[in-house]
């Protein structure tokens, strides 16, 4: 093989295999990427909820960081669960290390409406990481947060997009829909001008890993060498078929169904 698209996840760990680290490399592996991984938070969780969370210690993070840096090519990243300001200000420091597309799902609580980040880190999200990045991916509360302003129509998600790459530096914004009701669009400025992703809402209530999915195929697309709004439209087609094909496990919101939606998308493209 002449050049292996080189993907890498800074995010925390899901044990039941639907959402962070474990979605990210499914991710990456279907969508033909070399997957690359560093934990920031074991998380013990599955389809119902977050029984526990234990933070890997700083030092340990910048270890596994340059473990990369110093050995791997890397194309394209994406950071979910970072949970602490402490950790942002260590990835942050190293990310301009390397030449790589940043994608940043800025993860906050999850789908079980447990908090997976410490209130205190916001600030250093927005300052320290918002800046470095080729694309932030929030859902409507997190857009919320970062803006500092209610989303309660489509025009306030179009407008948060700007805001969060005019006012916070970021280098483009995809707000999510998913959390609305209606058809399932997401709103993307890339500094220039806003894309419209939409596809239909499927009855489901296994969405567990949505975002993290989606953001970990963004990210694979650009390591491929996509443009960001092509990355984001095949992104998007993917993450519809891994919810459309979710699979029904668990006794809560089941995990979304990565092969199914690489079969889905290869009969077009691949
Ligand atoms: N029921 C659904 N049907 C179709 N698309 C959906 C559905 N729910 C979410 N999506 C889409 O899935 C993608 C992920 O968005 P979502 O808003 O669920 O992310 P998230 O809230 O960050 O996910 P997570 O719950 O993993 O944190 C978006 O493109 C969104 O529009
Ligand atoms: C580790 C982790 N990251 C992100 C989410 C959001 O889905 C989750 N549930 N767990």
């Amino acid at each position: 093989m002449k050049h292996v698209p080189c993907a890498l996840t800074i995010a925390g760990t899901d044990p039941s295999g639907g959402a962070g680290i474990q979605a990210d490399l499914k991710t990456f592996q279907e969508l033909k990427c070399y997957g690359m991984a560093v934990i920031t938070s074991a998380v013990a969780q599955n389809t119902t909820g977050v029984k526990d969370v234990h933070h890997l210690p700083l030092g340990f993070l910048e270890k596994q960081l340059q473990s990369i840096s110093e050995d791997m090519p890397v194309h394209a990243l994406k950071t979910g669960m970072v949970a602490q300001k402490d950790m942002m200000n260590v990835i942050a420091d190293w990310i301009p290390k390397i030449d790589a597309y940043y994608v940043m799902d800025p993860v906050m609580i999850a789908q079980s409406g447990d908090s997976l980040s410490e209130e205190e880190s916001r600030e250093v999200l927005r300052n320290q990481l918002l800046p470095l990045t080729s694309l932030v991916t929030p859902n409507i509360p997190e857009a919320e947060e970062i803006t500092g302003k209610r989303i309660k129509t489509e025009k306030d998600m179009k407008e948060a997009a700007e805001a969060i790459v005019k006012n916070f530096g970021a280098g483009a914004a995809l707000v999510k829909g998913g959390h609305k009701k209606g058809t399932a669009v997401d709103y993307l400025f890339d500094g220039n001008e806003i894309y419209t992703f939409e596809s239909e809402r499927i009855q489901t209530k296994n969405t567990h890993g949505t975002g993290c999915t989606y953001s970990a195929a963004i990210t694979a697309y650009l390591a491929r060498g996509y443009s960001l709004p092509e990355a984001v439209k095949q992104a998007k087609h993917f993450v519809t078929e891994a919810i459309r094909h979710s699979f029904d496990l668990g006794h809560g919101s089941g995990p979304t169904n990565h092969f199914a939606a690489r079969e889905e998308v290869s009969n077009k493209w691949m």
